[in-house]
């Protein structure tokens, strides 16, 4: 049976995936650490062939210079060799698990992202991951030279005096004990400040998005109250843990300064009884001082390696989420002539809510159905479950005859063409936006697809035509314009069923027609699903299905469901009597 790592075992994976740097930085870390114990030893040696004037062995005091230049020269290169190392391994391990994270995100199912704050995802991704692999990386090429320099100097301060060593070792429990005692106070506190640093995202986030709807709102007071009550708790809970984070060296610092008194006043007991040299007395001090600095960086480090491992935490939360199962692709390209069959179909996105309930409809190709329903009445949701961004809880989809999960996901997907309402464009220039969806097509095949869906002679105005950048998601272009590139998109990719969302506000009303009359030419000849807010579509259907609460009410012609005088007619005159009234 395949155990579960423990947190710790999976950061030290991710640092051994560069096995090169990382026996590089091993190695470079034991000599620069050996190079750095050796360099006390000479210094006593030095001071014991200076004991006086005219008492000075300059032949020793050469050999020693020379010695000691070699030994302090080494210390640093491989210092040096140590910290690129661990930069590239840091790099390497932020890189990785960015990779890792955002491939996640691409395959978690679509309901992932309803219960989870976007600029929460974000924050892990980009904060936590940069505290991963800083803290992480450098927290343990600390941790690792930390441990050698200690077992180092232990035996170096054994060879000059057991009493002395015995005061060192003792201060340094203290200090451990007291640094442990403060490091687990600032480790619920660091967890927290993770946490508020991602709810302040998320809010950032959000209140950015929907600047619009604040100021239309006048909302903006209290937008900032939220973010300022959520960035008062971040304040105080990062100040929280840095008070207690920073207790750590000073009281550490303390300890160790009285361990030297003591010291300095027992090695000249010792020297003048004769157990020692003054030499050692110099060299046990430099031991003491470099036994107790990792004692002094561990604990700091130890503030580093808590943030990462609360950070790591919420990375292979995310990781460790279920990847949606596929199906592998067929060998051969899946294409559809659109006959489409809902068979008994159920979905709730809540079980306790029921939603669709015993969903039946066929659809021959190339047929327009238009849904039409009250807000909320599953319109969309219909389309979620055709697309499998949601999976059924009873019932199935057959197109052509095959069942819906007999194909992997994008082989489904690459047959649907969807404009929605909201229009996805990214950073990127107008041509690149069209081609999304073939990033390989020509010239001449995108401005086919933009003249066909009139975005051609927008686009040419522009002074860059094709070349002219989108930024901030369309902010450069009207709503009708974005609408009219996203129809370009699809009719590139030329699918053969197509599911359309029309807006159903921002847009004038001859931007409005272009974009019905690109509807209508998109649609010809195609099985198409038009979520339907307007007039002009509806007419237009072969079919219309009317839905409320999950369920079709109603089914037909507009001409035969206006005669029936029932759920449509009432959801007519109330919606669509009005040309280009939307619901
Ligand atoms: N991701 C979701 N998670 C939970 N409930 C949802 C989700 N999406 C929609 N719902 C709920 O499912 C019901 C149907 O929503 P749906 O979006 O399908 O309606 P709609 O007919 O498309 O409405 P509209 O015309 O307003 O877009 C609503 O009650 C809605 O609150």
């Amino acid at each position: 049976m395949k155990m579960k790592k423990t947190l710790s075992q999976r950061c030290i994976g991710y640092l051994t995936c560069y096995p090169g740097y990382f026996a590089a930085s091993l190695s470079s870390a034991l000599i620069s650490v050996i190079a750095s114990l050796l360099g006390p030893f000479y210094i006593g040696r030095s001071v014991d062939v200076m004991l006086g004037p005219g008492m000075v062995n300059f032949d020793s005091v050469l050999v020693i210079l020379k010695l000691l230049s070699v030994i302090y020269i080494l210390n640093s290169l491989f210092s040096w060799i140590l910290t690129y190392c661990t930069n590239e391994i840091s790099y390497r391990t932020a890189n990785n698990l960015r990779h890792q994270v955002f491939d996640k995100i691409n395959k978690l199912p679509i309901s992932f992202y309803d219960h989870n704050s976007h600029g929460d995802i974000v924050s892990r991704f980009i904060n936590d991951v940069d505290t991963i692999s800083d803290g992480m990386v450098q927290g343990m090429a600390n941790l690792l030279t930390g441990i050698v320099t200690i077992f180092g100097a232990i035996g170096f301060m054994l060879y000059i005096s057991f009493q002395m060593t015995v005061v060192v070792i003792i201060s340094a429990i203290g200090t451990y004990f007291m640094a442990r005692f403060i490091t687990r106070k600032t480790q619920s506190l660091f967890k927290a400040q993770a946490r508020y640093l991602g709810l302040l995202n998320g809010y950032a986030e959000e209140s950015i998005a929907g600047q619009n709807v604040i100021k239309a709102f006048t909302c903006e007071d209290r937008s900032f109250d939220k973010f300022r009550s959520l960035n008062q708790e971040l304040y105080k809970k990062g100040v929280r843990a840095q008070f207690f984070g920073s207790l750590t060296n000073p009281s550490t610092r303390l300890v160790n300064n009285i361990t030297y008194a003591i010291i300095g006043v027992s090695g000249s007991v010792l020297t003048i009884l004769g157990q020692i040299t003054v030499g050692d007395i110099a060299s046990f001090l430099i031991y003491s001082s470099l036994f107790a600095k990792p004692f002094n960086d561990i604990t700091a480090v130890f503030t580093q390696l808590q943030s990462a491992a609360a950070s790591a935490k919420r990375i292979f939360y995310l990781l460790d989420l279920p990847a949606e199962a596929d199906r592998p692709e067929s060998s051969s390209p899946v294409n559809f002539k659109g006959h489409i069959i809902f068979e008994h179909v159920s979905f709730a996105y809540d079980q306790k809510r029921p939603l669709i309930q015993d969903f039946n409809l066929e659809v021959t190709p190339g047929k327009k159905i238009a849904i039409a329903g009250h807000t909320g009445a599953g319109k969309t949701t219909l389309v979620n479950l055709l697309m499998r961004f949601y999976e059924l809880n009873e019932g199935r989809i057959l197109i052509d005859g095959r069942d819906i999960t007999s194909f992997s996901r994008s082989e489904l997907r690459r047959n649907f063409g969807m404009v929605l309402q909201d229009t996805w464009l990214f950073a990127g220039t107008i041509r690149e936006n069209i081609a999304y969806g073939m990033p390989d097509a020509t010239d001449e095949q995108i401005i086919a697809a933009a003249t066909a869906s009139d975005a051609h002679s927008f686009i040419r105005r522009l002074p860059q035509g094709y070349e002219t950048i989108i930024t901030d998601a369309g902010g450069n272009l009207s709503q009708g314009q974005k609408q009219l590139l996203t129809i370009a998109r699809v009719m590139l990719v030329d699918p053969p069923i197509l599911i359309l969302d029309e807006a159903t506000s921002n847009i004038d009303t001859r931007t409005e027609l272009r974009i019905q009359k690109a509807f209508l030419k998109m649609m010809n000849g195609r099985t198409s699903f038009v979520i339907a807010h307007r007039l002009s579509t509806i007419r237009e259907a072969d079919e219309i299905i009317v839905m409320d609460q999950g369920h079709v009410v109603e089914c037909g012609t507009h001409e035969e469901l206006l005669n029936k005088d029932g759920y449509y007619s009432k959801l007519y005159n109330s919606q669509f009597s009005q040309e280009n009234l939307s619901i």
